[in-house]
C-alpha cells in the first residue's frame, strides 16, 4: 500500500487520482468529521460521518487508526485497508501505519512551496482563515522529522502529474520487487 503525506494542498489527492486512473490502484477511502468540500461526495472522497458516529464507529473497534487534524476527526477504518491502494493521511496515521505494517507500506512524501500551497488553496476556494490556520500549522506539523520513514520524497511544483506519477509507481514497483527478493 502507497502511504501519501504532504501538508495541506500539496497535492496529495490529485497525484493519487492519478495513480488509480493511469496505474490502477485502489483508494482506500477514510473516514472524516469535517464539512464536505464544494465538488465532494460522500463515500467517494471520504466517508463524511458526524462526530457522534466516527466516536461509535471508534468503539465498535471498526479503525485501523484514527488521529485529529485541524478540530476534526480522521480515520481508516478496516474494511477500506486494501494491499494495492493507496491511502492520504497526516504524519500521526503515517507512523501508526509504519508501526504496524512495517515493509508492507511505501511512504511517499509530497513537498510543495508555501506560496504555491496558498494559490492553491485560494483557487480550491478554502475559506481564507482556514488557509491561514493550514499554512501556520502545518509548518510544524508536516515537518519531516515528524514522520519515522519516508521512503520517497518528491516535489510537486514543476512537474505534471501524470510525470510525478509515473515516477511513484516506478519507484513503488522497485520496492515491493526488493522487498519480495529478500522474503
Ligand atoms: N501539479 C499540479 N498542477 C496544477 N494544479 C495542481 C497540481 N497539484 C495540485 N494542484 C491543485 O491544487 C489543489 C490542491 O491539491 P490537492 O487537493 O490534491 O491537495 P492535497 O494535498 O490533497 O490537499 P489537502 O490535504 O488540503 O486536502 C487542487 O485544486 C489541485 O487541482
Ligand atoms: N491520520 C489520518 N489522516 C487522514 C486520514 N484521512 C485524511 N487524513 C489527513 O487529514 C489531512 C486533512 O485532509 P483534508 O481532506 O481535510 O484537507 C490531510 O493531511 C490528510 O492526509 C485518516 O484516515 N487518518
Amino acid at each position: 500500500m502507497i502511504v501519501c503525506v504532504g501538508a495541506s494542498a500539496s497535492g496529495k489527492t490529485q497525484l493519487a487520482k492519478t495513480l488509480y486512473q493511469k496505474y490502477g490502484y485502489q483508494k482506500c477511502v477514510t473516514t472524516t468529521t469535517r464539512e464536505k468540500r464544494d465538488g465532494e461526495i460522500d463515500g467517494i472522497d471520504y466517508h463524511f460521518v458526524s462526530k457522534q458516529t466516527f466516536l461509535n464507529l471508534q468503539k465498535e473497534n471498526a479503525f485501523f487508526e484514527a488521529s485529529q487534524y485541524h478540530n476534526h476527526l480522521y480515520g481508516i477504518q478496516k474494511k477500506d485497508v486494501h494491499k494495492n491502494g493507496i491511502v492520504i493521511v497526516e504524519p500521526d496515521g503515517a507512523n501508526t501505519l509504519i508501526k504496524q505494517l512495517a515493509n508492507d507500506i511505501f511512504v511517499v512524501y509530497v513537498k510543495t512551496s508555501e506560496a504555491l500551497r496558498i494559490e492553491r488553496m485560494t483557487k480550491r476556494n478554502d475559506d481564507p482563515l482556514i488557509i491561514e490556520q493550514r499554512i501556520k500549522n502545518d509548518q510544524n506539523i508536516f515537518n519531516e522529522s515528524n514522520l519515522n520513514r519516508i521512503d520517497l520524497t518528491i516535489t510537486n511544483e514543476s512537474k505534471t502529474l501524470e510525470e510525478l506519477a509515473r515516477f511513484v509507481n516506478h519507484s513503488y514497483q522497485r520496492y515491493i520487487k526488493n522487498q519480495e527478493k529478500e522474503k
